[in-house]
């Protein structure tokens, strides 16, 4: 995983103060970062506009441009008069190299947008949002410098954000890149080194990006075994009972020995799960939520209070009953509506699904804080999952998951390895992981997407 920080300006002055490092000699190595991504990726273009602020991102520009002049036909383009002291520095640098530069955006092969990094303190005036729509409407291999101006600090974006293919990070990972309103703007997210290493550079974080090769598949290594060795889950199935089967079948797909289903009514299940009235003694994690309904008050209260590891999801984040097992390391998997009931619920805030998603992360850590235990994994498309004050980011899922079942089969997964013996925090990480990119391995194309595909997809991981 990387370590994912919520401002860098700490960590750029750690450089000057302990490591001896200049504004300056950041800067170089922030432009000297763009300047070899793009020749490294990009030397058969010719033409580049730079879009430049006023501030130390326009500056980081306005540098770039000197470090490409000549080997491209580079043009800069000023949104605003340079204003911090280092934009002036190299705006006196760039014309002293005679750097065109030009009044109206003109159409290049490659742009890069320097108008606003981190120092984004105000909503857009009218003269920005134009021109960032007309840097998004020209048909070019899109750059951001940090990040793509129009996004905030915490992650929003208010009028419009440039659109961009790859957004080049200063120094290290921003958790403003990671909001589910930035995902559709980052584009493909790189770290420049800013004169030392990365992990000279960051200190310690509580926040973390998942990479792939965090997620634990389950394994059999073990030849003296059985199926017992590999767990028993019970997924309780409430009205709606597809919701169970497709978790079921999910977690069984997913390594689990034994999946019962727990349901009063005789279901036509697959042969090789089994159904149950009520919950195996032997069993070694519980399912629960999805699909419940108006299961008796009773029978919740009794399956929760259940020594076992749990996973709960949908129904039951509008159910009070739930408050009895928040002291418990019991795993939530709450979609963004249901995390709102369950703030509400929780006495913690009364809030609309917009808000919640304009500050997903506020609110998970506000939840985590007060119910430390709990391991909460809040859907969307960069899932957050979060335990006590440690947070990790999983932003391999897409569109290709917005299907209902989606999330009855995570549900399964995350079952599946708690039946196996995984530590909750470990589960919800790997069965997330396992989720977005057994989505993401699925290649037909991006609408057709079924539960049963999904699972399939799973068990090729
Ligand atoms: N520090 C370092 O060592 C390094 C820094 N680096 C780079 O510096 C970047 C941060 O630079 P920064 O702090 O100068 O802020 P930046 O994003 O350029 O904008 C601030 C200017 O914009 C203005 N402004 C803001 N919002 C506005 C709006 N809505 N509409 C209009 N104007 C608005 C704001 O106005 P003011 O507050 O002055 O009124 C201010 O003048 C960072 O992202 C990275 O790229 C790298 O080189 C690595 C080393
Ligand atoms: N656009 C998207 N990008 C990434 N993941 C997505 C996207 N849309 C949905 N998902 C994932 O799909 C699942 C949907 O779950 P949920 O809304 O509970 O569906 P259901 O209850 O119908 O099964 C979640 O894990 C969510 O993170
Ligand atoms: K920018």
């Amino acid at each position: 995983m990387q370590k994912i920080f919520d401002e860098v300006n700490s960590l750029d002055k750690r450089c000057y103060e302990e490591f001896g490092l200049s504004e300056d000699i950041l800067m170089e190595h922030a432009a000297l970062s763009m300047q070899l991504y793009i020749q490294e990726n990009h030397s058969d273009k010719k033409t580049i506009l730079i879009a430049c602020g006023c501030g130390n991102n326009g500056a980081d520009g306005i540098a770039l441009a000197r470090l490409l002049h000549k080997k491209f036909d580079v043009s800069l383009y000023f949104y605003s008069k340079a204003k911090s002291q280092m934009a002036i520095l190299q705006e006196k640098r760039a014309k002293a190299l005679d750097i065109p530069i030009i009044e109206e955006v003109i159409d290049s092969d490659i742009i890069v947008d320097c108008i606003f990094g981190t120092g984004l303190n105000k909503a857009l005036d009218d003269d920005a949002v134009l021109l960032i729509n007309e840097l998004n409407s020209l048909d070019a291999i899109k750059i951001a410098c940090d990040i793509p101006s129009g996004i905030s600090f915490d992650g929003q974006v208010k009028s419009v954000a440039f659109d961009a293919d790859v957004t080049i990070t200063m120094g290290a990972l921003k958790t403003s890149l990671f909001s589910d309103i930035a995902k559709d703007f980052v584009g493909e997210i790189k770290v420049a080194n800013l004169g030392v290493q990365r992990e000279i550079y960051e200190t310690s974080t509580n926040k973390y990006l998942l990479e792939k090769k965090d997620l634990k598949l389950p394994n059999r290594k073990k030849h003296n075994s059985h199926k017992g060795s590999y767990g028993h889950l019970n997924v309780v199935a409430g009205c709606k009972k597809g919701a169970g089967i497709i978790a079921a079948k999910a977690a069984f797909g997913f390594g689990t020995g034994i999946v019962s289903v727990v349901c009063h009514e005789n279901l036509d299940l697959p042969y090789h799960i089994m159904q149950t009235h009520f919950i195996s003694k032997n069993c070694t994690a519980i399912a629960i939520g999805m699909g419940l309904g108006n299961y008796e008050i009773a029978e919740v209260q009794k399956i929760l209070a259940n020594d076992v590891k749990k996973i709960v999801d949908a129904d039951l984040f509008y159910d009070e009953l739930l408050l009895d097992v928040l002291d418990e390391d019991i795993v939530l998997t709450p979609h963004p509506k249901e995390f709102c009931s369950l703030l509400k619920l929780s006495n913690i805030a009364d809030i609309s699904v917009e808000q919640l998603q304009n500050n997903r992360i506020k609110y998970v850590e506000e939840f985590t804080s007060k119910y430390p235990k709990v391991v909460l994994l809040l859907k969307g498309t960069n899932v957050i999952i979060s335990q006590g004050k440690n947070l990790y980011i999983n932003t391999f899922g897409s569109a290709v998951l917005s299907k209902g079942g989606s999330g009855d089969v995570l549900s399964g997964l995350v079952g599946s390895l708690l039946a196996q013996g995984y530590e909750p925090l470990d589960a919800a990480i790997s069965a997330s992981l396992a989720h977005a990119l057994a989505g993401a391995n699925y290649k037909k194309n991006d609408f057709s997407l079924i539960p049963s595909d999904l699972i399939e997809e799973v068990r090729r991981l």
